[in-house]
C-alpha cells in the first residue's frame, strides 16, 4: 500500500508494544511476538480475523510489554505506526511465541487508552496524510528545496552501486517510482541507522522536519561507502563497485541485504544456469497449459529475484515439486482377472466376501476402462487384512501403491495443501503421495478415513469429498500447487474400523465391504499359511530351524491374543522367532569356536535343530498366559452376569456386575456408561421390580419392594473404556435377577438383547463379531434375540457348531436359559389369594 492510494486507519488500532526496532511508514519488519499482551494481540486479531481491516495493528516503538499480564503498563510512546501484518508464523521452539511481518502504512498518535486488557487497544489519531502532497508537481518552497536534496544524496548512493545487482536496480526503480514524501522513511529504513535515530525520523511528524533529519543519516552513508571503497583492495582488474552497504536490521527484513561483491556475481550466475535448467524441465514434462503458463511466470519472477529473498527458495521448491510431478507419467495396468484371483488368493486366506467383491470391481472397471464408481471401502476391526488387500490389488493391477493414513488428521491443508503465502507450506498429502509414486494412476490406500478429525482448520473430509468425486477430481486443486491436477487416474480405496464415525457425504461416495474377525481356525489357517512364514523369513529363519506346531499355535490364539484380527498375533510370532534367533546364532557361534571351553559349555552347545516350539517353549519365551480362561472364576457369586459388546475393534465379551447394600433406593452406575447404557438399567431394575413378586425377587430385608432400604451398585468392568448402546439390556436383567434371587447365573453363558419396559427383547446390531468374541472366550450357549437369528447363517459353520444358540422373544427366555434349572415364575393366578 503506498500513499497515493489515500490510506485511512481505523480510529481504533490494538497496540503491539515493541521495544527493540522502530517500524517506520513504507518499510516491513519482521517483529518477534513472546510477551502475554502482545500475544493475546496475535490471537484474537490477527489469527482470528477475517477482514482486511482486522490485520491493521499500531505498533508502538520504545515500549516494553510487562512480563505479567497483572502488570501495570509502562508509559507509552505516543506516536507509532500503523501496520498491516501480512505474516503470521507461530513456534513453540525455545518457547511459545510468533513472527509478525509487518508492513507500515503510516504515523498515529494515541489519543486514548480504551483498555489495557487483554490487550492494548487505543483511540487514535491518523498523522501522515501524505496524499495531501500528491497530485502536486513537486514540492513546494523549503520543502521542494529539501526533497530535490535527497533525491540528489539518494542518487548519489545509488550510483555507488553495483547495479547489475538486482536488489540494487529495484531500489533505482524505487526512487523513481515513490513519491518523494514518503522517502525519507523508506530510505531511514535501509540505510545504516541505530533505533533512536529512526525513533527521532518516527516523531519527526512534520514532513520538513523529517526531510531535515534524514538527509545528514544519507550523507553519512555516503562517506561511509566512500570509506571502505578506499580501504578495499579489489581482488580482479575490472574493480567492481562495493556493494556492501545496505545493512539488514537485527530482527527486520527489507529487500536489500548485505551482498560481497564476488559473490554475488557468481551466484547470479550459477543461478541463471540454475534457473534455466529449470525452465527446459519445466517445458519438457509435459504439463498441462495452465499448469505451464504458471510455471514460467515463476521462473521469471525468479530471474529477477536476488537469490538472499526468502522467496526465491520457496519459489524455487514450488517449481521443483511441479516438475516432479507425474503430468503424463503413468504406469500400465496389467490386469487379467483370473491370475488377480489366484494372486488375492495366494496373499489371504478366508475373506471370500471381500476377495470376490474386489474381483468384481476390478472386472467391471476393466470392462468400462475408467475409474467412475463407487469407491470401495473395508470396514473392520484392526489386524484383519484390509490395508494388506489394498496392496495386493495394487500388485494385481500392476500400480503403484501408496498409503494415507488419515487417524487424526483435523485441517483441510492436510488434504490440499497450504497456500504458498506461509512460510514452511507444503502441498498437501495427495499431491504429495503422487509425487513419491510418480505416476498418476496409482492405488491409494485412505487409511482410516473414520478417524478424520474436525478443526478451527475447516473441515478435512469436505476436501477429500473432492478428491473422491469422480465428477470433480479431475481438476483438484492443491492449495500449494494453485494449478489444478488430474486425478481421475488414481484408484481409491478406504478402510475404516467404523461407518459410524465416517462423515455420511463421504461415506455416501463409498460402498462399505465389511471385514468380520477370524474365527480361531481361520486364525490357524493364517499363521501357518502367512503369518509364521512371513515372520521366519524377516529373522532369517528357515523352517528347517523351527517348527511351531498347531497346539502351540491354539495355545498362543486362546491364551495369549484376544483379539478379532491377527496383528498381535503375528507379533507374538516375531516374538518366538527373535527367541530362537538368539539360539541358533548361539549355535554357530558354537560351531564356529571348537568348544575346548567347559565353563560356558551350555551355552554354546548348538541347539538341535529344527528347535520345536511346544507349550512349554511358548510359556517361557512369551511367559504365563495373559488370557486364563476366567469366567467360572468371576461367576462364582450371584450378581454377576457375561454380556456381549460390539467395538469398532471386534467383538468382545463384558462382565457386567451389581451388588446391594442397605440405602434408600438409589442406583449407582460405574465403568463409564453412555446415556442409552444407562437407560437400559433403569429400564432393567424397573421391569424387575414390577415382576419381583413373580420370580419371588426380595430385597435385602425379604420384602417384594427391591429397592426398599435397598442401594443398588451396577459396575461395568474395563471402567477406562466408554460403553454404550442398549444391547447390554438382557445381562443387566440376567445379573440383577441373579442378584436379588442368590442364585448363580451360568458360567457358560453370554446373551445380548435390547429390552422394553414391558420385558420384551428387540433385536441389536453385531451378532456375528459377538458370537465370534463368545467363542474365542470359550463360552458355550448364546442367548440372542429371536429376531436376530437370521443374522447367524453369516456365522462360520463350524463356530456355529461348537455353539448353542438360545433365541428369545422376551425376558422370561432369557430368565431361563441364563439360569441351571430355569427361572421359575410364579403365574398370576397363583399370586392372587383365595377368596374362599
Ligand atoms: N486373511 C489374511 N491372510 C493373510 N494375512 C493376513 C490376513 N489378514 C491379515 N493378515 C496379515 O495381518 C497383518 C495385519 O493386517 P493389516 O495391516 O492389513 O490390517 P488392517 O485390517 O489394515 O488393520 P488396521 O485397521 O489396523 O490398519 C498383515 O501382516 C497381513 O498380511
Amino acid at each position: 500500500m503506498s500513499s497515493d492510494t489515500g490510506i485511512q486507519i481505523p480510529g481504533r488500532l490494538p497496540l503491539l508494544l515493541t521495544n527493540e526496532n522502530v517500524l517506520l511508514p513504507g518499510s516491513s519488519m519482521r517483529i518477534t511476538v513472546d510477551s502475554p499482551r502482545n500475544m493475546k494481540l496475535v490471537k484474537a486479531r490477527l489469527l482470528r480475523g477475517t477482514s482486511l481491516k482486522s490485520t491493521i495493528i499500531g505498533v508502538l516503538p520504545n515500549t516494553r510489554d510487562p512480563d505479567s499480564e497483572e502488570d501495570e503498563l509502562p508509559t507509552l510512546h505516543r506516536i507509532g505506526t500503523a501496520g498491516i501484518s501480512v505474516q503470521v508464523v507461530g513456534s513453540n521452539w525455545p518457547k511459545s511465541h510468533f513472527t509478525l511481518l509487518v508492513t507500515g502504512l503510516c504515523r498515529f498518535r494515541t489519543v486514548t487508552i480504551v483498555k489495557e486488557r487483554p490487550f492494548v487497544v487505543a483511540e487514535v489519531e491518523q498523522l501522515d496524510q501524505l496524499e495531501q502532497y500528491t497530485g502536486q508537481a513537486s514540492l513546494k518552497g523549503e520543502l521542494g528545496q529539501l526533497s530535490e536534496e535527497l533525491l540528489k544524496y539518494a542518487a548519489q548512493l545509488v550510483g555507488m552501486l553495483d547495479m547489475s545487482v538486482p536488489v540494487v536496480a529495484k531500489l533505482r526503480r524505487l526512487l523513481d517510482s515513490m513519491p518523494v514524501e514518503t522517502l525519507p522513511d523508506i530510505l531511514t529504513s535501509m540505510i545504516r541507522t541505530t533505533n533512536k535515530e529512526k525513533l527521532q525520523i518516527l516523531d519527526a511528524v512534520e514532513l520538513e522536519e523529517r526531510f531535515k533529519m534524514a538527509i545528514p543519516l544519507l550523507i553519512r552513508q555516503i562517506e561511509g561507502l566512500k570509506l571502505i571503497q578506499k580501504t578495499r583492495k579489489p581482488r580482479h582488474e575490472d574493480q567492481k563497485k562495493v556493494v556492501a552497504v545496505l545493512p539488514v536490521r537485527k530482527g527486520g527484513q527489507h529487500p536489500f541485504k548485505q551482498f560481497s561483491l564476488d559473490d554475488s556475481v557468481e551466484e547470479g550466475e550459477e543461478d541463471s544456469n540454475d534457473i534455466a535448467m529449470l525452465e527446459k524441465k519445466i517445458r519438457s514434462v509435459h504439463m498441462p497449459e495452465q499448469a505451464l503458463k504458471v510455471c514460467l511466470k515463476e521462473v521469471k519472477r525468479l530471474r529477477k529475484m536476488p537469490q538472499s529473498m526468502p522467496e526465491f527458495a520457496l519459489t524455487r521448491n514450488y517449481l521443483e515439486l511441479m516438475v516432479e510431478l507425474p503430468w503424463d507419467r503413468s504406469s500400465k495396468d496389467c490386469l487379467d482377472i483370473s491370475s488377480a484371483r489366484i494372486l488375492l488368493d495366494n496373499d489371504h486366506y478366508a475373506l471370500d466376501k471381500l476377495k470376490k467383491r474386489v474381483l468384481e470391481y476390478l472386472a467391471v472397471r476393466q470392462l468400462k476402462n475408467n475409474l467412475k464408481g463407487p469407491i470401495l471401502c473395508f470396514v473392520g476391526p484392526p489386524g484383519v487384512g484390509k490395508t494388506s488387500v489394498g496392496r495386493s490389488i495394487a500388485k494385481t493391477l500392476g500400480r503403484e501403491f501408496h498409503r494415507i493414513a488419515l487417524g487424526g488428521v483435523c485441517d483441510q491443508s492436510d488434504i490440499r495443501g497450504h497456500r504458498r503465502t506461509y512460510v514452511g507450506s507444503m502441498p498437501g498429502r495427495i499431491i504429495n503421495g503422487l509425487k513419491t509414486v510418480g505416476v498418476n494412476n496409482p492405488v491409494f490406500l485412505l487409511d482410516e478415513v473414520d478417524k478424520l478429525g474436525k478443526s478451527l482448520q475447516g473441515d478435512p473430509s469436505a476436501a477429500l469429498l473432492e478428491v473422491l468425486d469422480p465428477e470433480q477430481n479431475h481438476s483438484f486443486t492443491d492449495h500449494y500447487l494453485n494449478v489444478a491436477f488430474d486425478l481421475s487416474q488414481v484408484l481409491f480405496i478406504a478402510t475404516a474400523n467404523t461407518t459410524a464415525t465416517i462423515p455420511p457425504a463421504l461415506l455416501d461416495r463409498m460402498e462399505v465391504i465389511q471385514v468380520p474377525g477370524y474365527t480361531p481356525e481361520e486364525k490357524m489357517e493364517i499363521a501357518h499359511r502367512h503369518l509364521i512364514p512371513k515372520q521366519l523369513e524377516q529373522h532369517g529363519l528357515s523352517p528347517l530351524q523351527v517348527q511351531i506346531p498347531q497346539e502351540a499355535t491354539t495355545e498362543i490364539i486362546s491364551r495369549y491374543t484376544r483379539e478379532a484380527g491377527v496383528r498381535t498375533l503375528e507379533r507374538k510370532f516375531g516374538a518366538i522367532c527373535r527367541a530362537v534367533a538368539v539360539k541358533v546364532a548361539e549355535g554357530q557361534k558354537a560351531a564356529k569356536t571348537p568348544a575346548d571351553d567347559s565353563s560356558d559349555h551350555d551355552l554354546v552347545l548348538p541347539p538341535e535343530m529344527p528347535i520345536v516350539i511346544d507349550k512349554q517353549a511358548v510359556r517361557d519365551i512369551l511367559g504365563p498366559p495373559i488370557f486364563e480362561m476366567e469366567m467360572s472364576e468371576r461367576l462364582n457369586q450371584p450378581g454377576v452376569a457375561v454380556g456381549l459388546a460390539w467395538t469398532p475393534l471386534g467383538g468382545e465379551i463384558m462382565f457386567v456386575e451389581a451388588s446391594r447394600m442397605e440405602g434408600e433406593g438409589q442406583l449407582t452406575l460405574t465403568g463409564q456408561l453412555g446415556d442409552v447404557m444407562k437407560e437400559s438399567a433403569h429400564l432393567a431394575i424397573s421391569w424387575l421390580r414390577s415382576n419381583a413378586k413373580a420370580y419371588q425377587l426380595t430385597n435385602a430385608s425379604g420384602g417384594f419392594d427391591l429397592l426398599d432400604n435397598t442401594d443398588i451398585h451396577l459396575h461395568f468392568p474395563a471402567g477406562a473404556v466408554t460403553k454404550d448402546g442398549p444391547s447390554a439390556g438382557v445381562t443387566i436383567v440376567t445379573c440383577l435377577a441373579s442378584l436379588f434371587s442368590g442364585r448363580l447365573v451360568r458360567s457358560d453363558v453370554a446373551m445380548t438383547g435390547e429390552i422394553t419396559l414391558r420385558g420384551l427383547v428387540l433385536p441389536v446390531g453385531g451378532i456375528k463379531d459377538k458370537v465370534l468374541a463368545a467363542h474365542r472366550a470359550g463360552i458355550k450357549q448364546v442367548i440372542i434375540p429371536k429376531r436376530n437369528e437370521k443374522d447367524l447363517e453369516e456365522i462360520p459353520a463350524h463356530v456355529r457348531a461348537d455353539l448353542k444358540f438360545i433365541t428369545s422373544s422376551c425376558l422370561d427366555d432369557v430368565l431361563n436359559a441364563a439360569f441351571d434349572g430355569g427361572f421359575p415364575r410364579i403365574r398370576s393366578h397363583d399370586l392372587v389369594n383365595s377368596k374362599l
